[in-house]
């Protein structure tokens, strides 16, 4: 944000006009709310509290009935920040000295962008009455002491009804519990040209069409079934072999030309049961598994959901590597517990390697590397993650976070919290797959798989069961390919 605030000026537009901006979009943002009366800015040190100077200054020409508190001496503010309090004719108000309860809304201009340490003192003090006073609080860019870059809560913060940021989010208003303290988000625009982030070439996105919409493949009149990939979910023993059928049904509908499921052969007549379209093949072990795979057609390989940990599932991963694309996942994973310079290894063979670990996974796979499990955010440890796999990373979770090893991350916002449902996971790693087999590039189609698995769930509504999901797809699709052929 500093860099792109520069290229505005660099640009021609003054500091204290983006500030008057950001102040004006929070006062248009407060004077929505039902009852703007009684409002109450709260202003820090720097130029967050500036922009809450100017949403005052507005406010109270609009008519409102305003009243300020400045956290820190008037004095000391300086450059835009100074300029914005010079030009609010009020009252300023000793914070300690206010009552909350007497506000309608509170306007949260404390710290924003500039938090440097966590809070403490009469900062942290005044941010937690604001948070027990149980008023609607409208935060100027972030809510004051949530972290904008890793989505934490620096000593405390409190709960907004609404965030108002500027030019774009922040990954803080994306990443738990920084995406729920936020409230609604709103972004406004103060005037950044988009050129500037051509200038930034920002590597963190969210996760939605635009990012890897070029790379998915709509179905082309001319292809036929062995053109879109063959997709292979390698299965563990009857009694969990209902998990890698949730994958090979995710790959299916994903888009996968082909779809078999490599069974014990304890496990064949379950999945007799199960959709006919996909086709069972008996595999005991990883040396059949190498016969099966003999055919270079079957070009992309599932492991993990029901696959049992051990020394049997690491052979399967060594068998199936080889110049092939991979999703591994659960016990998968699990098996690289503590070793993830295996799983580099394996990742260096492929053709293409995903991973999809939950937080758990995640930190038994890593266990003992302190510069991943110890990054300073969810953000930050997926991409390191990446980086020491040299493969696409998918760390699920209500903020699920993908990540390639060249430092491109995308988060996801569209998953319903009940979408944490038994077998969810299952299916995910199957869309991944049925994209990798269809010829995707692995981080497109992670990120790809992400979103639809959201969207899937959305489509399925509450009550959703891991079976919805891949049923869920076919309503997702088809707006996706609509929307594709439209642009
Ligand atoms: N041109 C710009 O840079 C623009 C900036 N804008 C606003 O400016 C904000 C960033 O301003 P600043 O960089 O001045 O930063 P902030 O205003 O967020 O905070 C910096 C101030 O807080 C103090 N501080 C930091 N952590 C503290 C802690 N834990 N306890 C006590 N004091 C602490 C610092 O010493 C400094 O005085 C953005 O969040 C946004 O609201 C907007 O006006 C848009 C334009
Ligand atoms: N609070 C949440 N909100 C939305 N999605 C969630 C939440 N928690 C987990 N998920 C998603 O639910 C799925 C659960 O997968 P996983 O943990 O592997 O469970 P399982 O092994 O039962 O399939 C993942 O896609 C994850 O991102
Ligand atoms: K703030």
């Amino acid at each position: 944000m500093a860099r792109a605030d520069k290229f505005a000026v660099e640009m021609g537009t003054p500091s204290m006009t983006l500030m008057d901006r950001a102040g004006t979009a929070v006062a248009d943002a407060v004077a929505r709310y039902p009852y703007p009366t009684r409002i109450l800015v709260l202003c820090g040190p720097g130029n967050n509290g500036g922009d809450g100077f100017v949403a005052a200054r507005v406010l109270a020409q609009r008519g409102f009935k305003v009243r300020l508190a400045l956290l820190g001496d008037r004095d000391k503010l300086t450059g835009d920040a100074r300029r914005a309090a010079e030009r609010w004719r009020g009252a300023v108000e000793e914070p300690a000295a206010v009552d909350l309860d007497e506000a309608g809304v509170i306007v949260d201009a404390l710290f924003g962008a500039g938090l440097a340490r966590d809070l403490d003192g009469a900062a942290r003090a005044l941010v937690e009455r604001m948070a027990q006073s149980g008023k609607p609080i409208v935060a100027v860019d972030l809510p004051s002491g949530l972290d904008g870059a890793t989505g934490k809560v620096r000593g405390a913060a409190a709960q907004a009804v609404e965030t108002v940021t500027f030019f774009r989010r922040k990954p803080g208003h994306l990443l738990e519990p920084g995406r729920s303290l936020c409230g609604r988000v709103r972004v406004a625009d103060i005037g950044i040209p988009d050129e500037a982030l051509e200038a930034i070439r920002p590597q963190t996105f969210v996760d939605m069409p635009a990012l890897w919409r070029d790379a998915f493949l709509v179905p082309a009149a001319g292809g036929h079934k062995y053109s879109r990939g063959h997709a292979v979910v390698v299965s563990g023993p009857a009694w969990t072999s209902g998990a890698a059928r949730l994958s090979a049904r995710g790959a299916l509908r994903a888009g996968a030309g082909l779809v078999t499921i490599a069974l014990p052969r304890d496990a064949l007549p379950l999945q007799a049961a199960s959709y006919a379209a996909i086709m069972p093949r008996p595999v005991d072990g990883a040396g059949e598994l190498a016969e099966l795979l003999a055919d270079r057609r079957l070009n992309t390989v599932v492991l993990g959901p029901g696959l049992g940990g051990g020394e049997q599932t690491r052979a399967k991963i060594d068998v199936a590597a080889p110049g092939r694309r991979l999703v591994l996942d659960a016990d998968a994973l699990t098996s690289y517990e503590g070793v993830p310079w295996a799983l580099a290894a394996v990742a260096a063979c492929s053709d293409g390697l995903i991973v999809t670990p939950h937080e758990g996974e995640f930190a038994r796979m890593f266990r003992g590397d302190g510069e991943v499990l110890e990054a300073p955010s969810k953000l930050a440890r997926t991409r390191a993650a990446a980086r020491r796999l040299g493969a696409v990373v998918v760390l699920k979770g209500a903020d699920t976070v993908i990540a390639h090893p060249d430092g491109r991350a995308a988060i996801a916002e569209n998953a319903p919290a009940y979408l944490a449902t038994a077998g969810a996971g299952d299916v995910l790693a199957g869309i991944a797959g049925g994209l990798l087999a269809q010829g995707m590039p692995p981080f497109e189609a992670a990120c790809a798989a992400v979103w639809l698995h959201g969207e899937a769930a959305r489509e399925a509504g509450p009550g959703l069961i891991a079976d919805d999901l891949p049923e869920g797809l076919r309503g997702v699709y088809s707006r996706l390919y609509a929307a594709i052929e439209k642009a």
